[in-house]
C-alpha cells in the first residue's frame, strides 16, 4: 500500500523510513520548513541507530500546499499541539477512502482526527518505539532494529481487512505491531505509562535508565499510576493492564527496553519548546474532574512542568 506521513519529525522518519526500507511506497509532508529546507538541501535524511552508523537516507518530502499524492494510509505523527494546523493545511489532500494511522503521545488527536476522517477509518495506537531528533534532517532510531514495538486499535474496536494489511505491513517493517480490540484501554495505558516516565525525566533532566535506578521511583509511579486507575475507573475506561502490570511495563521499558532514552518531553523541555503535559497529565486531571475526582498529583506535576517551560523563557534581566 501507498503511505504518507504526515509530521515528518522523529517518530514520523522512523516509521516512513522503515515502510519504505520495507519496499513499500512512502512520501513525507510537514509543516516544518526548516526541515522540508534541510532534506531537500541534502538530498535525504541523516539516519543514525543508537548515535552511530550516520547516513543518508533519501525521501520524498513536501509541505502540504506542495504535495499531490493520494496514499491509501495517512501516518499521523506531529506533536499535539501542532495537529490541528497540520490538517487545516492537508485537508484538500484527505479523501474517503483513506485511512489514518497513528501512534502519538497523549489524548485529544483523535477528536481532531475525525474532523476529517470518519471513525471507522480511524486506527490508533501506541507506540513503545524512542527515537530523537537531533535537528532538522537529523534524525536518532533508538534501540536495535526490530527492538520496539507498538498496539494497534481501531476506533470503531472492529478490525477489518485494510487494518489487517496495515498490521501485516508494519511487521514487515520491523514495527512489531499487535492488535487490540479495546480503544480507550490501549491509548490511556500508554497515557499512563508516559504521565510517569515522561513527566518525571523531563523534571529531572534524567534518562529513563536513571529515573528506574532511584529509590523513590516505585513509589512515584505507583502514586501516579493509582490516581490515573481511579480516573479510568470512574470514567468506566477498562485499562489493558492492571495497576501492577502498568508498574511493570514502566520498569521493562525504563530497565531493559530503553534505558538510555530521554523521552521526547525532555527533549522538548532541553529545546525550549512546549511540552505535551497537557495532553498527557493534564488529561487524567482533566477527565478526573468530569467523574468529580481530583488527581491532584498529576495537576501539580503538570503545573511543575509548566514553571519549568516558564523558567527557561524567563530572562532574569526583566527583573531588573
Ligand atoms: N520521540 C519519541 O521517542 C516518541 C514520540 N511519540 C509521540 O509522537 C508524536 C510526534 O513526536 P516526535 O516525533 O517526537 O516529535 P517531532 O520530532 O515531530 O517534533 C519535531 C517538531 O519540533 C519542533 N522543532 C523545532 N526545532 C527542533 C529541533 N532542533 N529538533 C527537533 N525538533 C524541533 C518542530 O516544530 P516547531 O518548530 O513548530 O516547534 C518540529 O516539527 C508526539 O505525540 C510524541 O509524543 C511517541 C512515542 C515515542
Ligand atoms: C519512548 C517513550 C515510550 C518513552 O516514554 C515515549 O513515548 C516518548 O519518549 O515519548
Amino acid at each position: 500500500m501507498k503511505y504518507t506521513v504526515l509530521g515528518a519529525g522523529a517518530m514520523g522518519l522512523r516509521y516512513g523510513i522503515l515502510l519504505q526500507e520495507a519496499g513499500f511506497e512512502v512520501d513525507f509532508v510537514d509543516i516544518w520548513d526548516k526541515q522540508i529546507a534541510a532534506v531537500k538541501q541534502q538530498n535525504g535524511v541523516f539516519v543514525s541507530r543508537d548515535g552511530a552508523n550516520k547516513h543518508l537516507v533519501p525521501i520524498n518530502i513536501s509541505s502540504p500546499e506542495d504535495y499531490q499524492g493520494d496514499p491509501d494510509v495517512w501516518i499521523v505523527f506531529t506533536k499535539q499541539m501542532q495537529l490541528a494546523d497540520a490538517l487545516k493545511r492537508s485537508q484538500h489532500l484527505f479523501n474517503d477512502k483513506q485511512y489514518v494511522v497513528t501512534a502519538m503521545n497523549g489524548m485529544g488527536h483523535i477528536e481532531k482526527l475525525n474532523q476529517y476522517f470518519d471513525s471507522n477509518k480511524v486506527i490508533s495506537g501506541t507506540a513503545m518505539i524512542a527515537t530523537v531528533l537531533n535537528g532538522p534532517g537529523d534524525v536518532d532510531f533508538m534501540g536495535a532494529s526490530g527492538a520496539g514495538s507498538m498496539n494497534v486499535v481501531n476506533q470503531n474496536e472492529k478490525p477489518d481487512e485494510m487494518t489487517k494489511k496495515i498490521v501485516e505491513e508494519f511487521s514487515k517493517a520491523n514495527l512489531n505491531p499487535k492488535l487490540t480490540t479495546n480503544f480507550q484501554g490501549t491509548l490511556m495505558a500508554k497515557v499512563i505509562l508516559n504521565s510517569v516516565c515522561n513527566t518525571l525525566c523531563t523534571m529531572f533532566g534524567i534518562k529513563m535508565g536513571e529515573f528506574i535506578q532511584a529509590p523513590t521511583a516505585e513509589k512515584l509511579s505507583k502514586q501516579l499510576i493509582d490516581e490515573a486507575f481511579d480516573v479510568c475507573e470512574r470514567a468506566g475506561i477498562t485499562l489493558l493492564n492492571t495497576r501492577e502490570q502498568e508498574w511493570q511495563a514502566i520498569k521493562y521499558a525504563s530497565t531493559t527496553a530503553m534505558p538510555l532514552h530521554f523521552p521526547s518531553m525532555y527533549q522538548d523541555m532541553d529545546k525550549n519548546r512546549p511540552t505535551e503535559v497537557d495532553y498527557i497529565n493534564g488529561y487524567i486531571y482533566d477527565l478526573g474532574l468530569k467523574y468529580h475526582y481530583e488527581a491532584s498529583t498529576h495537576d501539580f506535576l503538570r503545573n511543575l512542568v509548566h514553571l519549568a517551560e516558564f523558567s527557561k523563557d524567563f530572562d532574569p534581566k526583566s527583573l531588573l
